[in-house]
């Protein structure tokens, strides 16, 4: 857990002008108001990206034109009642989460991982150590929900404790900044985190630290809005404020996340199975169990199930969202307050389920920030089929080195 300045290298493809800026802070800005301060927010109905022609969802402007659906436009204008300060938050984590996009696919990656300073190297060793652009974008996130001015506390993975920001700020975000980054060399997807909260008013009085951690410590059925950006072929924003899951696919073009997929629903039945299934002899038998019958098409769906596993928590989330089916981590591993919460957040909008094999993710009280849990997260058949099996957490936890 370390901290640095971000690199000088040039990472900021989309300036912060492109922030919109709410004009007053307790009313939305009218539909013409924003027609006329963003125009750069509407686009044709087909739009030219790389020589390709792109289809989007259509939202209606003001004028009556058909136009591209920004994240911006939909939280302003989707009808969805988001507050301004929720809207203004997102602008700077739009614009971290483009920054990010920018860094993982830069060709300065190879040089930054070779310098220690930024490698951890003192600090942990093997697999767990944090390499170093997990911590670039813990900073690019740290000073873009400085900068929004509504964050009262930031809980993120690559630090051991929360840091408090700002006393008015009206929330908390916890965040995992950059997941999957082991694999980054090999420029395997990698995803951002978060979720957020809103600051419990009657812990103001308290010490700053014990507030830090216990806004911090909310469960995730308290969760208001929570999402993921997926940095692949494509950079793909997934979110939900409680009302359905959405996804906006990043325009590099003009720097502009467009609604892609409006209120996804996870089928209720997938063919995909998502696990590191060389752990096999790590299981408990009620795990190897369903695996074995679902892979020879015998269980509850009379079809052989395939397997995928990226190795990359966003990843492999993302697809199963989309194609159904289970993604699961059995062990104690990944953790509930930066991984589990949002992402089982935005699988019940969606319509599926995730748990620990055993319980509602959503239900469980954190006690300690980097708790760490099984997480099984997908499609309502699916899950209930695992569940059935009951004894589908792995308890031998050697803590694999690769
Ligand atoms: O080694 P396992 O158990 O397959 O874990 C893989 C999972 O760990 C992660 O890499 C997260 O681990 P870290 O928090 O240590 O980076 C996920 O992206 C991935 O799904």
């Amino acid at each position: 857990m370390q901290s640095s300045t971000v690199p000088t290298f040039p990472t900021t493809f989309y300036p912060p002008k492109t922030l919109f800026v709410p004009s007053k802070i307790h009313s939305f800005p009218s539909k013409s108001s924003i027609l006329a301060e963003n125009c750069h927010l509407f686009r044709p109905i087909m739009a030219s990206l790389s020589g390709f022609i792109v289809r989007s969802q259509m939202s209606t402007s003001s004028s009556g034109e058909k136009g591209f659906s920004t994240l911006s436009e939909y939280m302003g204008e989707g009808g969805i009642g988001l507050g301004d300060e929720l809207v203004l938050l997102f602008e700077h984590l739009q614009y971290a989460c483009k920054r990010i996009a920018a860094l993982v696919a830069s060709p300065f990656n190879s040089s930054l991982s070779k310098q220690s300073s930024f490698a951890g190297g003192d600090s942990g060793s093997g697999r767990d150590a944090p390499k170093p652009l997990d911590i670039v974008s813990n900073e690019i996130i740290l000073s873009s929900l400085k900068n929004s001015g509504k964050v009262a506390v930031m809980a993120s993975e690559e630090d051991d404790a929360p840091i408090w920001i700002n006393d008015d700020g009206p929330f908390v975000v916890v965040t995992d900044p950059l997941d999957g980054s082991r694999n980054i060399d090999a420029s395997i997807p990698t995803g951002t985190i978060f979720g957020i909260y809103r600051r419990l008013a009657e812990l103001d009085h308290l010490p700053r630290e014990e507030k830090a951690t216990l806004n911090s410590l909310q469960s995730g059925a308290k969760l208001v809005a929570a999402g993921y950006v997926l940095y692949s072929s494509a950079t793909i924003l997934c979110t939900s404020f409680g009302s359905g899951t959405h996804a906006f696919t990043l325009d590099h073009s003009t720097g502009d996340f467009i609604l892609t997929h409006q209120d996804i629903k996870i089928p209720p039945r997938g063919q995909i199975y998502s696990v590191n299934d060389a752990r096999y002899f790590d299981w408990p038998e009620g795990l190897r169990q369903y695996i074995d019958t679902v892979r020879q098409g015998k269980g509850r769906y009379p079809k052989k199930y395939s397997a995928r596993y990226i190795c990359s928590l966003v990843a492999d989330f993302h697809r199963t969202l989309l194609y159904g089916g289970v993604t699961m981590n059995p062990r104690d591993h990944l953790r509930l307050v930066y991984e589990a919460n949002p992402l089982s957040f935005l699988v019940e909008q969606a319509g599926g389920r995730g748990s620990d094999g055993k319980s509602r993710i959503l239900s469980m009280q954190p006690v300690k920030l980097h708790q760490r849990l099984p997480l099984f997260l997908g499609s309502l058949e699916d899950m209930e089929e695992l569940e059935s099996y009951g004894d589908v957490q792995q308890k031998v936890n050697p803590g694999y080195e690769v």
